[in-house]
């Protein structure tokens, strides 16, 4: 068994405030036996959508990035963000998820596949592609002291063929930091995660940003720990939006026995549709 964190808290436009955060989520769930701690997308701010380019720097001069290793380091613990990274355009950078181990180094840094360009009439629209250049890879999954982790970002969690591919690469556990909106929040978040940890048998792992980031900008927050059988284990509420975290144990021989009483994996009919 090994104690897994999910946080929660809500980015503004300044990085040293969310590094205090963060910091005090990662030193508190340790503190209470975590020892990886999982925070939202876009931990280190979230601004409106036109000073998102001026504020996007190169994961070296990320205060905030640094700052996080260096509490890793300390503490001794792993990290799993989200973050906002420069590219080689220099209107768009990387929605970027970085898996940090105990020692305080970048181990994986995934950029997320899935832009959420989205346009709900009377709703949501946000064009995430004005901001973020898409990655063009899934990496394999990490191993770490609960499991091999496969990385993945919030919207990314709509589209299960993702969850599925890093699952048959090996993975036991699916991390999606996210910053859900209210309204597709409220309708989807907890099914989604449900569905992909059913479907996969793996835990799956949401932390979530929280909460009015900007004038315009809110979050839908339930931060989540649910488990292969597709039971939330642990789940932050949406009461406060002051920096927390919910922490469930995560169990490798129970992967184990859900995968052989119900061998789904084995069960594909690839002879009608395709192999992922
Ligand atoms: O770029 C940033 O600052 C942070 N990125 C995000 O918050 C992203 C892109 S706008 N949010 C989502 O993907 C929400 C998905 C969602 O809400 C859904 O799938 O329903």
């Amino acid at each position: 068994m090994v104690l897994v964190a999910a946080g929660q808290f809500c980015a503004k436009a300044v990085f040293s405030k969310n590094l205090e955060a963060v910091s005090g989520i990662i030193t508190d769930a340790a503190k209470a036996g975590a020892r990886m701690i999982f925070l939202p997308e876009a931990s280190d701010f979230i601004a409106k959508a036109d000073e998102v380019a001026s504020l996007t720097k190169p994961l070296a001069q990320n205060e905030f990035v640094q700052g996080v290793r260096a509490k890793a380091k300390e503490i001794g613990v792993w990290v799993s963000v989200g973050v906002h990274e420069t590219s080689s355009d220099p209107k768009r950078g990387f929605n970027s998820h970085l898996l940090i181990d105990s020692s305080g180094d970048i181990v994986s840094n995934y950029h997320k596949i899935h832009l959420f360009d989205v346009d709900i009439p009377g709703g949501t629209r946000l064009m995430e592609s004005g901001t973020t250049v898409p990655g063009d890879k899934l990496h394999d999954p990490v191993e770490t002291p609960a499991g091999k982790l496969g990385l993945l970002t919030c919207y990314d969690i709509r589209f299960p063929e993702a969850a599925q591919v890093l699952r048959t690469r090996g993975a036991g556990m699916l991390a999606y930091p996210s910053a859900f909106m209210v309204r597709t929040g409220a309708a989807h978040w907890e099914i989604l995660l449900r569905s992909r940890a059913i479907e996969t048998q793996t835990y799956v792992i949401g932390a979530a940003a929280v909460g009015q980031h900007t004038q315009t900008r809110v979050s839908w927050g339930h931060a989540m720990i649910v488990d292969p059988w597709g039971t939330v284990l642990a789940q932050c509420n949406d009461v406060s939006h002051e920096p927390t975290f919910c922490l469930a144990n995560v169990d490798l021989d129970s992967i184990r026995t859900i995968r052989v009483q119900m061998p789904v994996d084995k069960q594909r009919r690839t002879d009608i549709y395709p192999t992922l």
